[in-house]
């Protein structure tokens, strides 16, 4: 479970993420959304502790992060939008290493490790260098090694990100059989269909403020106008303001 309380960010006088509030139960998809800019990777890199917030608590399966930071690393697993992974390793050993620093019980996190070569497809691979990885290679040997430990909580940004359509579906379908294991999710995304089709909450940030959180349909909900078809693309314009521009003739 991930709570997050009046979590906040300022860089110098400006404030990228302002007093935000959210949890993600066990068995949840999250998906946080918001233009270029919004706060997204600010608020993952303080979920994950690569980032002091300015003030706020975070909590990750109920422990508060910066008292027990050293057990709440062991509880989440995070692949972050680009990846910079050991380049001079292969991916076996790099797995290995994961393994190691997780102190994890080698045979079963050998059979896990396999089977997610194998879902990846990076089985083959699995003995050449990372460094000669193409773009979405590197980014499913970071969820591979997110996912290795069994962690409880997964931190995921853009992981769609470089992904064939076979990849993607062979991440969502992981994913689900993750959470029925009772994992939270929580993913950014600038993907609205995937957020639709896979998030059972979604939160949508702009200039460091939440503008909505709810369940899909809860979202929906938030129609200027109920009556009016609409779709996640045209909400999500409407709620972040993006579609009130004149278009140059
Ligand atoms: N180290 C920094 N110093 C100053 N300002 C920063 C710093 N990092 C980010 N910002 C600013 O904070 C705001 C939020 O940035 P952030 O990277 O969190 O956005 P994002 O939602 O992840 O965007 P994108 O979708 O483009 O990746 C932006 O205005 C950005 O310029």
């Amino acid at each position: 479970m991930i709570k997050v309380i009046n979590l906040k960010k300022n860089y110098g006088t400006f404030t990228a993420v302002n007093n935000i509030n959210f949890e993600v139960e066990p068995g949840e998809i999250f998906g946080f959304l918001g233009p270029n800019g919004a706060g997204k990777t600010t608020t993952i890199n303080m979920l994950t502790g690569l980032l002091q917030q300015t003030s706020g608590k975070i909590y990750l399966d109920g422990m508060e992060f910066h008292t027990n930071s050293r057990e709440v690393k062991k509880v989440f697993g995070y692949a972050p939008d680009d990846p910079a992974l050991y380049e001079k390793l292969s991916l076996n050993e790099f797995l290995d290493f994961i393994i190691n620093i997780y102190e994890l019980d080698i045979e079963s996190a050998h059979v896990r490790k396999n089977q997610l070569l194998d879902v990846f497809d990076l089985y083959d691979k699995s003995d050449s260098l990372i460094g000669s990885f193409s773009r979405g290679m590197k980014q499913k040997a970071s969820l591979i090694a997110a996912l290795l430990p069994r962690p409880k909580i997964l931190i995921l940004d853009e992981p769609t990100n470089g992904l064939d359509p076979k990849s993607v579906k062979q991440l969502k379908d992981l994913l689900v059989e993750e959470t029925k294991k009772g994992v939270s999710v929580f993913m950014s995304t600038h993907i609205l269909e995937i957020a639709e089709k896979m998030c059972h909450k979604i939160a949508i940030i702009q200039s460091g403020e939440l503008k909505a959180i709810g369940t899909i349909d809860e979202i929906y909900q938030m129609r200027d106008d109920e009556t009016k078809e609409t779709d996640l693309e045209e909400l999500f314009l409407e709620i972040t303001g993006g579609d009130d521009h004149d278009y140059i003739e």
